[in-house]
């Protein structure tokens, strides 16, 4: 009953057709004949007619019944199938009997296909396909029918047709005419695989993009058109399927190669491919490829036959094409496909498929749509911009659209003949090329020719990564683009202009893709959460968003990523998932560095590095956290108390302000911390630097400030520091500031050695102390036998200072230069050991090294001089003496009331006598030492000094002015 339902076509001959086409791929065909056939009363038998398909495919995996006594025993997966569907199956058997042909006994299933073909078949196939040359197609059938008679098949395991097909071609290898032919074959059915294929690598991702080899695609070209031409030959009135779709499951030999191409199905099509539906199952009817395309359209598409359950219920070659039919089916952007065969990838499901969907490029995408609906089509486009934004995707769409059919939607419909065919892969106006070096334009010159044929197509080239290519290949570009017809355009894609020719740019209309906004990519990405059922916090989106820096690709992986936790996605989860810091460890480093607790922030700092992250992360994280705060959106009630700057809520105005000067600092810091191979020490020197009262002083104020050392002096020797003023005046709480000698002090405590301690006290002193990124300790010894035995104790000494210190030291060992010796020996206390000299020098000299490669981060080196008992009547000696700055003049200038011409004359002489301002960095060095050590010293600057900074200049000048505004009041 519904068999003869099934066979009762509108046109009363498909019946008879089928008979034709009792084979699998048949079944495809005939599924491809009620597509046709649409408004025919088989219709209604569609959906049933699917399952009696997907049956019969099936049944090509079964073990060959013929084997089996029990015809009708049916195993495997599709057993349950057949039980379920056991109306269906005697359907079946009823189609095949009302054909007529000369089929197996023992069951109707085996007429099918088997699973296992022995080289006895191959013979005997070989002979029967003999007769097939002069016999009508129902022969095939019969030469198929009696063959599975023949078989001996004991195998039972399933097999795709693909399996199968690879068997057979694998199974030739006797007969190396054979091979020939069957690399052909493999060729070719390569070809009809590639239509697959091709839209999955198009539709991918930038990094998984087609590279075409041009010998392959020539190969595939030169096939084709050879198919083109005997497909002419076919007769007119055929339904347009080639008849070696069968082909590639017979192991057809050469002359059936050859049949099979020229043959065509017998079936008129009286509806023809007008209707746009039908346009759909075709390649690209207009184009001149259009009946080689056609062979390789997928022929099971159906969308009353996509019912739930089973759309994706095949296997085999039948689920091949059925696959990538539902895919292609789909023209709108946001496909719903679920349970996919193939896994696709977010960035390939939603690759953007029209205008519409290109998000954040609204200005290059109505150029380019107006280009399209006015004609007004440029000969050679650049996209250019970041990666990720769609560059790729709009060219694609482009290209689409200037080849779309359509004159009722918008461009690209994604419907007509010409959209569906580039979404198979076949169309062959659109030429995508990865990556080349290489490419022979001059032989695209035929298809320019061609296509300046055809109306209202254009031939469109898309160079991916064209900075890839070589000179050659541009030159050879520059050429071909003078001579080119019109309705050829090329699209070069590319990241940066800075590789291409100026020659060819200067030709181009250049589009640039900007970096996506995240609102933007939160947009895009919450439509896809929401299709794919992803539970995700909104915050956790705008996380991906931020972390994806403007591209779009870059957050869906993220997000598709994230998927695959199976549990709700929550801002934690995306940090750790990113290698982010939480904001709750990352608030807590913050308040540390603030309440200038340098031993914890050194520490905690370096806990968080071992999590592996960047240090350029973790700054830009800190910079949006403090903006978070600063913005009043971080709630930083939680933890409140446990921290120390963020204890008091809400904050106050000068919190406030200082949380901005923080982010001033490291947003600066930034900038070298990019260019720096040691991003750690200058990340933790940023940090250090945000308490607050080091933004005007040195980092090595601060770091003292902050140092263990500060917990264990005692205050009154604190003392020594003194008088002292920062930059602008401002006197820096004497507590803050320990002496050298107090450091000495703390490092001696630290020593675990006591002999060492012993020795040390009595032989070694602190020339000098530097303290910032790169903490730098001098010692002087009073003998090289004094200094060669500290030398075998560095490790101990080099860990106290680092204890006391708080961070990594460089420990430069030295002994008294003979003059200093001599000096020291004329001085007054020159009887003194060196520890008592040490007591007697009293006050250390600073002398700051604004190195502009460490803006903002001035390196202090606390110098050990003779003392001046008196201050005030050796202060120009002192100055002289000793190593100071500018701006220490100024502050002594200040300090003592000094009338300005008294402050300008021991400026100048300063500048004379001690200043050496670097030509490169303005480092200002006031330097009184030995000649080879002032070399050395230079060098060192040198070395760590990379750009000027206009703004330290300015803060000198700055300064000059306090020195002359100031000074005459007094
Ligand atoms: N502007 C956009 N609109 C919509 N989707 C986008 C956009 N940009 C990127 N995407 C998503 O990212 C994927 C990759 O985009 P595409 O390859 O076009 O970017 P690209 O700029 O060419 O990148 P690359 O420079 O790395 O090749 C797309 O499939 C899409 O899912
Ligand atoms: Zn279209």
């Amino acid at each position: 009953m519904t068999s003869s339902r099934i066979l009762r076509d509108s046109n009363g001959d498909i019946g008879e057709h089928l008979r034709n086409h009792i084979h699998l791929t048949n079944c495809i065909h005939l599924k491809n004949h009620m597509h046709k056939n649409k408004q025919s009363s088989v219709l209604t038998d569609r959906s049933l007619l699917m399952r009696d398909l997907v049956v019969l495919q099936r049944s090509r995996s079964l073990r060959d019944p013929s084997a089996s006594p029990d015809s009708h025993s049916l195993t495997l997966d599709s057993k349950g199938l057949m039980h379920k569907e056991g109306r269906r199956r005697s359907v079946d058997q009823n189609v095949v009997k009302k054909s007529g042909l000369r089929l197996s006994n023992s069951s109707p299933m085996v007429n099918f296909g088997t699973s296992k073909v022995t080289p006895s078949d191959e013979m005997f196939e070989g002979s029967s396909r003999k007769g097939y040359r002069a016999e009508d197609a129902n022969e095939v059938y019969s030469v198929a029918s009696v063959k599975s008679k023949n078989r001996v098949v004991n195998d039972a395991t399933v097999k795709t047709l693909s399996d199968q097909l690879n068997e057979v071609l694998g199974d030739s290898d006797d007969l190396v005419s054979c091979k020939r032919r069957n690399a052909r074959k493999r060729r070719r059915f390569r070809g009809t695989r590639r239509a697959a294929r091709k839209v999955n690598v198009r539709d991918s991702a930038g990094n998984h993009k087609r590279e075409v080899s041009r010998g392959e695609e020539e190969d595939e070209e030169e096939e084709e058109d050879r198919e083109q031409n005997m497909n002419r030959a076919a007769p007119r009135n055929g339904c347009g399927i080639p008849f070696n779709w069968s082909r590639i499951h017979h192991r057809g030999r050469t002359f059936l190669d050859i049949a099979g191409r020229s043959l065509s199905c017998g079936i008129s099509d009286p509806k023809g491919r007008k209707s746009e539906t039908d346009m759909r199952m075709l390649s690209d009817s207009s184009s001149s490829f259009t009946k080689s395309d056609r062979e390789a359209v997928p022929l099971l598409v159906d969308s009353a036959g996509n019912e739930e359950g089973w759309e994706h219920d095949y296997s085999g070659e039948l689920g091949l094409f059925a696959d990538d039919l539902l895919k292609n089916g789909k023209d709108s952007d946001f496909g719903n496909r679920r349970n996919a065969r193939r896994h696709q990838s977010f960035t390939q499901k939603y690759s953007p498929r029209t205008f519409r969907d290109l998000v954040g490029q609204s200005l290059t995408v109505q150029a380019l749509s107006n280009a399209v609906a006015k004609q007004r089509v440029g000969l050679l486009y650049v996209f250019h911009g970041p990666n990720g934004t769609g560059k790729t995707s709009c060219a694609r769409t482009f290209a689409r659209a200037l080849n779309c059919h359509s004159t009722e939607l918008s461009r690209p419909c994604g419907r007509c003949s010409s959209c569906v065919s580039y979404d198979n892969g076949k169309n062959r106006n659109i030429r995508e090329m990865g990556p080349v070096k290489n490419f022979d334009f001059e032989r695209l010159s035929d298809d320019m020719m061609m296509i300046s044929q055809q109306k209202r197509q254009h031939l469109v080239f898309i160079f991916d990564d064209c900075d890839s290519m070589s000179t050659h290949c541009w030159n050879s570009l520059s050429k071909i683009v003078d001579g080119a017809p019109r309705r050829v355009a090329f699209v070069l894609v590319c990241s940066s202009l800075d590789a291409l020719p100026h020659i060819v740019v200067s030709r181009c209309q250049r589009f640039f893709f900007t970096k996506l906004k995240d609102a933007d990519i939160v947009d895009s990405l919450q439509r896809i959460a929401s299709k794919e059922e992803i539970d995700i916090d909104e915050d956790a989106l705008k996380l991906v968003a931020s972390k994806s820096d403007g591209s779009l690709r870059d957050a869906e992986m993220t997000l598709e990523q994230l998927s695959l936790l199976g549990t709700r996605i929550s801002v934690p989860l995306v940090q750790e998932m990113v290698g982010l810091i939480s904001d709750e460890k990352l608030v807590d480093l913050l308040d540390l560095a603030l309440s200038a607790d340098t031993v914890n922030t050194v520490k905690n700092l370096r806990i968080l590095m071992e999590t592996g992250v960047e240090p350029l992360a973790i700054m830009s994280q800190l910079a949006t956290v403090i903006t978070d705060i600063l913005a009043g959106s971080y709630d930083l009630g939680k933890e409140q108390h446990r921290r120390k700057f963020f204890r008091r809520q809400p904050l106050t105005k000068k919190d406030m302000e200082k949380l901005r000067q923080a982010l001033k600092t490291l947003s600066e810091s930034e900038k070298q911390l990019r260019v720096s191979n040691d991003k750690l020490t200058w990340l933790t020197a940023a940090l250090l630097q945000l308490a607050p009262d080091q933004r005007c002083s040195s980092s090595a104020d601060a770091s003292f400030n902050r140092s263990p050392l500060m917990q264990d002096l005692n205050p009154s020797n604190k003392a020594a520091a003194e008088g002292f003023r920062d930059c602008n005046g401002q006197g820096l709480s004497s507590k803050k500031r320990p002496s050298v000698e107090d450091i000495w002090l703390a490092v001696l405590d630290k020593v675990r050695v006591s002999g060492l301690r012993e020795f040390l006290y009595r032989e070694a002193k602190i020339f000098s102390i530097s303290i910032g990124s790169a903490p730098t300790v001098q010692l002087m010894f009073d003998s090289l036998l004094g200094k060669s035995t500290a030398e075998s104790f560095e490790d101990h000494i080099l860990r106290a200072f680092e204890a006391v210190l708080g961070s990594p030291v460089t420990l430069e060992m030295r002994t008294e230069s003979k003059k200093d010796a001599r000096n020291a020996s004329l001085s007054p206390f020159h009887d003194l050991n060196s520890r008592e000299r040490f007591r007697e020098s009293g006050r250390s000299e600073i002398v700051e090294l604004d190195d502009e490669s460490e803006s903002g981060m001035t390196r202090v080196r606390r110098k050990h001089l003779e003392a001046s008992k008196n201050q005030n009547q050796n202060q120009n000696q002192s100055i002289v003496r000793g190593k100071v700055s500018l701006a220490q003049v100024i502050m002594q200038a200040e300090g003592n009331s000094w009338p300005k011409h008294k402050a300008v004359s021991v400026a100048d002489k300063l500048e004379h006598d001690n200043l050496r301002l670097e030509s490169r960095s303005r480092s200002l060095i006031c330097w009184k030492a030995s000649r080879s050590a002032r070399s050395l010293k230079l060098w060192r600057l040198k070395v760590r000094t990379r750009r000027v900074r206009l703004h330290s200049l300015l803060k000198l000048v700055s300064c000059g002015n306090n020195l002359s505004t100031r000074s005459p009041s007094r």
